[in-house]
Protein backbone atom coordinates (compact mmCIF):
# COMPACT_ATOMS: atom_id res chain seq x y z
CA UNK A 1 0.00 0.00 0.00
CA UNK A 2 1.37 3.25 -0.88
CA UNK A 3 1.24 5.90 2.22
CA UNK A 4 0.36 10.01 1.70
CA UNK A 5 0.84 12.92 3.86
CA UNK A 6 -0.85 16.01 3.14
CA UNK A 7 0.52 18.94 5.37
CA UNK A 8 -1.97 21.99 4.64
CA UNK A 9 0.25 25.12 5.32
CA UNK A 10 -1.98 27.61 2.62
CA UNK A 11 -3.16 29.63 5.32
CA UNK A 12 -2.44 33.06 6.62
CA UNK A 13 -2.54 32.54 10.25
CA UNK A 14 -4.68 35.68 10.78
CA UNK A 15 -5.60 35.25 14.58
CA UNK A 16 -1.77 35.19 15.21
CA UNK A 17 -1.69 38.38 14.15
CA UNK A 18 1.98 38.30 12.86
CA UNK A 19 3.29 39.79 9.12
CA UNK A 20 4.72 36.45 8.65
CA UNK A 21 2.28 33.78 8.65
CA UNK A 22 2.55 31.42 11.26
CA UNK A 23 3.58 28.31 9.82
CA UNK A 24 6.63 29.86 8.73
CA UNK A 25 7.77 31.54 11.88
CA UNK A 26 11.00 30.25 13.81
CA UNK A 27 10.11 27.83 16.95
CA UNK A 28 13.03 25.47 18.48
CA UNK A 29 15.50 26.55 15.77
CA UNK A 30 13.58 25.80 12.68
CA UNK A 31 9.83 27.31 10.69
CA UNK A 32 7.23 25.79 12.37
CA UNK A 33 6.53 23.83 9.14
CA UNK A 34 10.13 22.38 9.13
CA UNK A 35 9.43 20.32 12.12
CA UNK A 36 5.73 19.31 10.98
CA UNK A 37 7.57 18.25 7.63
CA UNK A 38 10.46 16.36 9.43
CA UNK A 39 8.04 14.46 11.70
CA UNK A 40 6.30 12.84 8.64
CA UNK A 41 9.23 12.49 6.77
CA UNK A 42 10.88 10.37 9.12
CA UNK A 43 8.03 8.75 10.66
CA UNK A 44 7.85 4.81 10.14
CA UNK A 45 5.36 4.37 7.38
CA UNK A 46 7.88 6.81 5.30
CA UNK A 47 4.71 8.63 3.53
CA UNK A 48 5.34 10.40 0.60
CA UNK A 49 4.67 14.15 1.09
CA UNK A 50 2.53 16.59 -0.47
CA UNK A 51 3.12 20.10 0.79
CA UNK A 52 0.08 22.76 0.74
CA UNK A 53 1.33 26.49 -0.11
CA UNK A 54 0.53 29.52 -0.78
CA UNK A 55 2.72 29.92 -4.25
CA UNK A 56 4.45 32.37 -4.01
CA UNK A 57 6.40 30.19 -0.72
CA UNK A 58 7.49 27.55 -3.34
CA UNK A 59 11.01 28.52 -4.34
CA UNK A 60 11.81 29.25 -1.07
CA UNK A 61 10.60 26.35 0.27
CA UNK A 62 11.65 24.21 -2.18
CA UNK A 63 15.44 25.26 -1.34
CA UNK A 64 14.89 24.68 1.59
CA UNK A 65 13.91 20.92 1.10
CA UNK A 66 16.44 20.38 -0.69
CA UNK A 67 19.08 21.78 1.54
CA UNK A 68 17.42 19.65 4.18
CA UNK A 69 18.76 16.73 2.63
CA UNK A 70 15.32 14.93 1.72
CA UNK A 71 15.93 11.92 -0.16
CA UNK A 72 12.41 11.82 -1.41
CA UNK A 73 10.74 14.31 -2.67
CA UNK A 74 8.19 16.65 -1.38
CA UNK A 75 6.06 17.34 -3.83
CA UNK A 76 4.20 21.14 -3.33
CA UNK A 77 0.93 22.03 -4.28
CA UNK A 78 -0.78 25.69 -4.76
CA UNK A 79 -2.53 26.32 -1.42
CA UNK A 80 -6.12 27.59 -1.91
CA UNK A 81 -8.85 30.13 -0.72
CA UNK A 82 -10.18 27.79 2.47
CA UNK A 83 -8.32 25.01 4.21
CA UNK A 84 -10.72 22.53 2.32
CA UNK A 85 -9.43 24.07 -1.15
CA UNK A 86 -6.40 23.78 -0.20
CA UNK A 87 -6.71 20.17 0.39
CA UNK A 88 -8.75 19.54 -2.20
CA UNK A 89 -5.72 20.85 -4.86
CA UNK A 90 -3.80 18.11 -2.91
CA UNK A 91 -6.08 15.28 -3.40
CA UNK A 92 -6.04 15.95 -7.15
CA UNK A 93 -2.33 15.04 -7.47
CA UNK A 94 -2.47 11.19 -5.87
CA UNK A 95 -4.26 9.01 -8.56
CA UNK A 96 -3.37 5.73 -6.79
CA UNK A 97 -5.07 3.63 -4.31
CA UNK A 98 -3.57 4.68 -1.26
CA UNK A 99 -4.18 5.94 2.34
CA UNK A 100 -3.79 9.90 2.89
CA UNK A 101 -3.06 11.61 6.19
CA UNK A 102 -4.18 15.22 6.42
CA UNK A 103 -2.14 17.57 9.13
CA UNK A 104 -2.31 20.88 10.11
CA UNK A 105 1.52 22.22 9.17
CA UNK A 106 0.96 24.47 12.55
CA UNK A 107 0.85 21.02 14.60
CA UNK A 108 4.29 20.56 14.33
CA UNK A 109 4.47 18.72 17.85
CA UNK A 110 3.24 15.41 16.38
CA UNK A 111 4.58 12.27 17.42
CA UNK A 112 5.21 8.77 14.87
CA UNK A 113 3.15 7.21 17.46
CA UNK A 114 0.13 8.86 16.25
CA UNK A 115 0.87 9.20 12.71
CA UNK A 116 1.72 5.37 12.55
CA UNK A 117 -1.96 4.52 14.79
CA UNK A 118 -3.98 6.13 12.14
CA UNK A 119 -2.43 4.76 9.17
CA UNK A 120 -2.74 1.18 10.34
CA UNK A 121 -6.33 2.38 11.37
CA UNK A 122 -7.32 3.83 8.75
CA UNK A 123 -5.74 1.45 6.46
CA UNK A 124 -8.12 -1.31 8.54
CA UNK A 125 -10.83 0.37 8.89
CA UNK A 126 -11.41 3.63 6.06
CA UNK A 127 -10.57 6.53 8.19
CA UNK A 128 -8.53 7.55 11.45
CA UNK A 129 -9.32 10.63 13.57
CA UNK A 130 -7.31 11.77 16.01
CA UNK A 131 -8.76 13.18 19.16
CA UNK A 132 -8.39 13.80 22.85
CA UNK A 133 -11.74 14.26 25.52
CA UNK A 134 -11.73 17.10 26.62
CA UNK A 135 -10.36 18.53 29.67
CA UNK A 136 -12.83 21.58 30.79
CA UNK A 137 -16.41 21.50 31.63
CA UNK A 138 -18.76 22.06 28.47
CA UNK A 139 -21.43 24.12 28.05
CA UNK A 140 -24.06 24.67 25.18
CA UNK A 141 -25.84 28.10 24.39
CA UNK A 142 -28.97 27.84 23.49
CA UNK A 143 -30.83 30.20 20.94
CA UNK A 144 -32.43 31.96 24.02
CA UNK A 145 -29.37 32.76 25.10
CA UNK A 146 -28.99 30.30 28.42
CA UNK A 147 -26.75 27.71 28.34
CA UNK A 148 -26.72 23.79 29.78
CA UNK A 149 -23.95 21.65 30.76
CA UNK A 150 -23.23 19.08 28.32
CA UNK A 151 -21.85 15.40 29.59
CA UNK A 152 -18.17 16.14 28.85
CA UNK A 153 -17.49 12.22 29.07
CA UNK A 154 -18.88 12.42 25.26
CA UNK A 155 -17.32 15.48 23.61
CA UNK A 156 -13.62 15.13 22.17
CA UNK A 157 -11.46 18.09 20.95
CA UNK A 158 -10.45 17.09 17.75
CA UNK A 159 -6.52 17.31 15.99
CA UNK A 160 -5.14 16.42 12.91
CA UNK A 161 -3.88 13.91 11.48
CA UNK A 162 -7.34 13.03 9.91
CA UNK A 163 -6.15 9.67 7.63
CA UNK A 164 -8.02 7.77 5.47
CA UNK A 165 -8.40 5.54 2.80
CA UNK A 166 -8.06 7.56 -0.89
CA UNK A 167 -11.46 5.97 -2.13
CA UNK A 168 -13.49 7.78 0.82
CA UNK A 169 -11.84 11.21 1.07
CA UNK A 170 -11.69 11.81 -3.14
CA UNK A 171 -14.89 10.75 -3.34
CA UNK A 172 -16.17 13.34 -0.06
CA UNK A 173 -13.98 16.00 -1.57
CA UNK A 174 -16.27 15.97 -5.04
CA UNK A 175 -18.60 17.93 -2.73
CA UNK A 176 -19.01 21.59 -3.13
CA UNK A 177 -17.60 23.49 0.11
CA UNK A 178 -19.66 24.11 2.88
CA UNK A 179 -18.75 26.75 5.94
CA UNK A 180 -19.37 23.09 8.29
CA UNK A 181 -16.42 21.68 6.68
CA UNK A 182 -13.74 23.18 9.36
CA UNK A 183 -11.79 19.51 8.91
CA UNK A 184 -12.04 16.65 6.55
CA UNK A 185 -13.70 14.26 9.24
CA UNK A 186 -16.78 16.79 8.76
CA UNK A 187 -16.46 16.22 4.88
CA UNK A 188 -16.01 12.77 5.04
CA UNK A 189 -19.06 12.08 7.33
CA UNK A 190 -21.49 14.56 5.15
CA UNK A 191 -20.90 11.56 2.23
CA UNK A 192 -22.20 9.54 4.50
CA UNK A 193 -19.22 7.25 6.49
CA UNK A 194 -19.17 6.70 9.97
CA UNK A 195 -15.83 8.86 11.48
CA UNK A 196 -13.46 6.91 14.04
CA UNK A 197 -11.96 8.45 16.42
CA UNK A 198 -8.20 7.25 17.95
CA UNK A 199 -6.02 8.45 20.97
CA UNK A 200 -4.94 12.26 20.44
CA UNK A 201 -2.12 13.60 22.71
CA UNK A 202 -2.87 17.35 24.04
CA UNK A 203 0.92 18.06 23.12
CA UNK A 204 -0.43 17.89 19.73
CA UNK A 205 -1.57 21.48 19.35
CA UNK A 206 -2.73 23.75 16.53
CA UNK A 207 -0.54 26.92 16.95
CA UNK A 208 -3.04 29.79 17.01
CA UNK A 209 -2.48 33.06 18.80
CA UNK A 210 0.57 34.12 19.84
CA UNK A 211 0.57 32.08 23.71
CA UNK A 212 0.74 28.81 21.48
CA UNK A 213 4.40 29.83 20.04
CA UNK A 214 5.93 29.21 23.50
CA UNK A 215 4.08 26.28 24.46
CA UNK A 216 5.16 25.16 21.49
CA UNK A 217 8.80 25.84 21.52
CA UNK A 218 9.13 24.60 24.91
CA UNK A 219 7.05 20.80 23.86
CA UNK A 220 9.65 21.03 20.60
CA UNK A 221 12.66 21.84 23.54
CA UNK A 222 11.54 18.45 25.16
CA UNK A 223 11.55 16.25 22.52
CA UNK A 224 14.35 17.54 20.36
CA UNK A 225 16.55 18.72 23.26
CA UNK A 226 19.68 18.58 21.08
CA UNK A 227 17.83 21.10 18.36
CA UNK A 228 17.27 23.72 21.75
CA UNK A 229 17.91 26.96 21.31
CA UNK A 230 20.74 27.98 24.26
CA UNK A 231 17.92 29.85 25.68
CA UNK A 232 15.96 26.73 26.79
CA UNK A 233 18.38 26.24 29.81
CA UNK A 234 16.36 23.45 31.80
CA UNK A 235 13.27 21.48 30.69
CA UNK A 236 11.54 19.45 33.24
CA UNK A 237 10.51 16.00 31.89
N1 LIG B 1 -6.76 28.31 2.91
C1 LIG B 1 -6.15 27.61 3.85
C2 LIG B 1 -6.40 27.84 5.23
C3 LIG B 1 -5.72 27.08 6.18
N2 LIG B 1 -4.80 26.18 5.78
C4 LIG B 1 -4.00 25.44 6.78
O1 LIG B 1 -4.85 24.73 7.65
C5 LIG B 1 -4.23 24.61 8.92
C6 LIG B 1 -5.21 24.91 10.06
O2 LIG B 1 -5.81 26.17 9.84
P1 LIG B 1 -5.73 27.44 10.82
O3 LIG B 1 -5.04 27.14 12.07
O4 LIG B 1 -7.10 28.02 10.89
O5 LIG B 1 -4.77 28.39 9.97
P2 LIG B 1 -5.08 29.79 9.29
O6 LIG B 1 -6.28 29.69 8.42
O7 LIG B 1 -3.80 30.17 8.66
O8 LIG B 1 -5.34 30.69 10.58
P3 LIG B 1 -6.49 31.80 10.83
O9 LIG B 1 -7.80 31.06 10.78
O10 LIG B 1 -6.15 32.38 12.17
O11 LIG B 1 -6.38 32.81 9.69
C7 LIG B 1 -3.01 25.54 8.92
O12 LIG B 1 -1.82 24.77 8.86
C8 LIG B 1 -3.22 26.39 7.70
O13 LIG B 1 -2.01 26.83 7.07
C9 LIG B 1 -4.57 25.94 4.41
O14 LIG B 1 -3.75 25.11 4.05
N3 LIG B 1 -5.25 26.67 3.48
C1 LIG C 1 -8.57 20.70 11.33
C2 LIG C 1 -8.57 21.21 12.75
O1 LIG C 1 -7.26 21.53 13.18
C3 LIG C 1 -9.10 20.14 13.67
O2 LIG C 1 -9.13 20.62 14.97
C4 LIG C 1 -9.42 22.45 12.88
O3 LIG C 1 -10.75 22.13 12.58
C5 LIG C 1 -8.94 23.61 12.06
O4 LIG C 1 -9.79 24.70 12.31
P1 LIG C 1 -9.40 26.17 11.96
O5 LIG C 1 -10.68 26.96 12.01
O6 LIG C 1 -8.83 26.11 10.57
O7 LIG C 1 -8.46 26.63 13.01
Amino acid sequence: MKYYAIIVAGGSGSRMGSEIPKQFLQVAGKPVLMHTIEAFYYSDFRPGILLVLPSGHHDYWSRLCMQAGFTVPVTLVAGGEQRFHSVKNALETITEESVIAIHDAVRPVISNKIISNTFRIAEEGGNAIVAIPSKDSIRQVNADGHSVALDRKNIFLVQTPQTFRSGILKAAYTQAFSPEFTDDASVVEKSGIAINLVEGDPDNLKITFPGDLLIAEWLLAKKNPAQAPDSIISIPG
